[in-house]
């Protein structure tokens, strides 16, 4: 076979192929990249690009300029001129200063790029899965698992992969260019035979990285349990476990999680050891080859100086142009991209129930759910269980309950009752199992449930503790109002957070803080501070109320006393009719003082409202309500009696 016929019958095809496949596996990444940041991709890539054809093209002059000096210094008649001579040298040094400063910039463009599409993806995994109003499809394992391979076990993977993809396209591009160069100098069979090794190399090199990568992050259980014993020790729990000296047994613990979970990682590694030093004495061996030949040919006087300067170089270039590790970054990023595009679709797939249920706009002859409810919500014949809880597994139970517009209701019932499952399917957040819950006659399920949700204002029993602001922590009851987050507006008495704040009884709280409104309420921040249990339900109280002062027309407090003082619970006993007057409200407490000046206060038990009526009426039918009330107060009661007695005594003794 001529080396024409070599040419065009084999090593064309396959330049042409490999480049193909490298652009088109990576063309959804490159496209994706450029809808996102346009500049820094073409720039990533042009630099990538360049700094390539820059190798090259260096490989090739060093070969011109080393072919070109034994004339010139014996000032042969064949010798270039010195003019064209000092030409050359010029041109090979400022191709090598171009090459050299190429990676100090690529890092800059890619460094932007990553930053630019890590923003992007952050925003495209937590939007369909925070979009929602009901939340089924977050406690949906596939769901989970989608949006895990969306983002990546490892960081953004989209991110991590396009980090790398300038340096596959730049390794892509060397070992093209120069096996071109060796086949054009030296021998086209020898550049092909490199080009194949080369590529063996790499797939094994991907091999290792991917079974490494597999076996560290699939190891979600051994890795779960490492970084949850650091963050134990780190900001969950530093004092429980001082109190407890636990410190030693959580390093060693942690240490212990980790060896634990590294170490099918290292058996990993040892397993693809004897194969990776296989491929790399095959890789090495036919390179040592090549030199060889390329040598001998020299010697024999087959081969001029300029094709020896130049083939040597190129070949080591093949040989260094294999990277394994960013093939492996670029596929499991084009996964993600995948997943990343089709988890909006996923979810909706899923949970069809997310999408329906729209009227309540105005303008279009349905109800203003701004408004509602004007008659009553009323719970029918609801029975519920928890996604993917068992058949039996009932939590409400044919329940019926009618909460009447304005009125202030209070539940009670013992613990695991139900109490706050009814509050989030009055929230709507999750669908009843059977049955249903109107407002004003329309089935939530055909409300529009973001408007509904508005209309809600709740402190619920794990409410949120943000790390920014005291204003931030209470404008965010009703974001809509807030302005742009962090901006935090000055705080006067007479605005709306101004008087939440005091019907709240957190004036004098932030009044005592560092920077007042502005202090920042958490601790790990320069200048922030901690609240109190019972300061932070009042802010939790204020974020209500704040939602009230918006529009919100359902005040749902869920445990609002729990963490308060004695003197605190007063105060908001006293003004709980106040705070509710209007609205229309649902408390739920286990503390009767608190419950007892409710128009209507209803026990659940086993799924159902058992009792229903006013304080005195329920006192009166000596029912559970009675039974459970009797024993509190009598245990109030005993504290109070044993009190009077200590303190007489006390008095007794002065
Ligand atoms: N997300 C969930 N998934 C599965 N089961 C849940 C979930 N949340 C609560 N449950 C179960 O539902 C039952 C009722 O819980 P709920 O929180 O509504 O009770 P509660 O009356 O508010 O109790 P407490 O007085 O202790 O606050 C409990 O048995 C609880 O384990």
């Amino acid at each position: 076979m001529t080396a024409t016929s070599c040419v065009r019958g084999f090593v064309i095809p396959l330049c042409l192929s490999v480049v193909a496949v490298t652009v088109l596996g990576v063309f959804a990444l490159i496209g994706y990249a450029y809808q996102v940041a346009r500049r820094n991709t073409l720039l990533t890539l042009g630099l990538a690009v360049s700094s390539s054809v820059l190798g090259v093209l260096l490989t090739y002059l060093v070969g011109q300029v080393v072919g070109a000096v034994p004339d010139v210094v014996a000032d042969r008649s064949a010798a270039m001129s010195l003019a064209g001579f000092g030409f050359l040298l010029a041109a090979m040094l400022v191709v090598f200063v171009a090459q050299s400063t190429l990676p100090a910039l690529t890092q800059v463009t890619q460094w932007n790029l990553s930053n630019r599409v890590a923003r992007d993806i952050g925003v495209r995994v937590i939007d369909p899965l925070l979009a929602p109003r009901r939340i089924h499809h977050l406690e949906d394992p596939q769901v989970q698992d989608e949006q895990e391979r969306a983002k990546g076990k490892e960081g953004y993977q989209v991110s991590n992969g396009l980090h790398t993809l300038p340096g596959l396209v730049s390794s892509r591009l060397t070992l093209l260019g120069s096996a071109v160069l060796v086949g054009r100098t030296f021998s086209w069979p020898v550049a092909v035979v490199l080009a194949a090794v080369t590529f063996l190399m790499e797939w094994d090199r991907r091999r290792v990285v991917e079974r490494e990568i597999d076996s560290w992050w699939g190891l979600t259980e051994g890795q779960r349990r490492t970084w949850y014993l650091f963050d134990l020790g780190m900001k969950d729990a530093p004092k429980e476990l001082r109190v407890f000296g636990l410190n030693r047994w959580l390093v060693e613990r942690h240490l212990r999680e980790w060896l634990d979970a590294m170490r099918p990682v290292w058996a990993a590694r040892r397993k693809g050891t004897v194969a990776a030093a296989g491929a790399a004495v095959v890789h090495l061996a036919a390179h040592a080859v090549a030199v060889v030949l390329v040598a001998r040919a020299a010697l024999a006087g087959d081969l001029p100086l300029t094709q020896v300067a130049t083939a040597v170089p190129a070949i080591l270039a093949v040989g260094m142009s294999y990277n394994g590790f960013a093939a492996v970054q670029v596929r499991r990023a084009q996964t993600a991209l995948r997943a990343l595009r089709e988890l909006p679709g996923f979810i909706a797939e899923r949970h069809p129930e997310q999408t329906a249920g729209k009227v309540g706009g105005l303008g279009d002859g349905a109800p203003d759910v701004s408004v509602m409810p004007r008659e009553c919500v009323r719970f029918e014949d609801v029975s519920f269980r928890y996604p993917g809880a068992a058949e039996d597994a009932e939590v409400l139970s044919g329940l019926d309950l009618e909460i009447r517009a304005g009125e202030a209701l209070a539940l009670v019932g013992v613990n695991g009752a139900g109490k706050s499952t009814l509050v989030k399917l009055l929230a709507g957040v999750y669908q009843p199992t059977s049955g249903r819950i109107t407002v004003d006659g329309v089935d939530l399920r055909d409300l529009d449930l973001a408007r509904w949700q508005r209309r809600i204002a709740a402190i619920v029993q794990d409410f949120l503790r943000f790390p920014l602001s005291a204003t931030d922590n209470v404008v965010l009851g009703a974001v809509e109002h807030a302005g742009p987050p962090g901006s935090s507006p000055a705080v006067d008495p007479g605005d709306a957070v101004g008087r939440v704040a005091a019907e709240a009884g957190i004036t004098d709280v932030v009044a005592r803080l560092p920077s007042g409104w502005n202090t920042v309420l958490d601790k790990t921040y320069t200048g922030g501070v901690d609240l109190s249990g019972g300061e932070w339900q009042r802010v939790a109280l204020a974020r209500a109320l704040f939602a009230v002062d918006a529009g919100a027309g359902v005040l749902v407090l869920d445990e609002p006393a729990a963490a308060l003082d004695v003197r605190a619970e007063a105060e908001l006993v006293e003004r709980y009719l106040d705070l509710t007057s209007g609205l229309t409200s649902l408390i739920i407490s286990h503390r009767f003082s608190v419950v007892r000046d409710a128009h209507r206060i209803c026990v659940l038990e086993d799924g159902r409202i058992v009792e229903s009526g006013t304080h005195e009426q329920l006192l009166a039918t000596g029912g559970r309500y009675a039974d459970m009330f009797t024993l509190q107060a009598e245990r109030y009661a005993v504290a109070d009696l044993a009190e009077v007695a200590e303190v007489a005594e006390v008095e007794g003794r002065a």
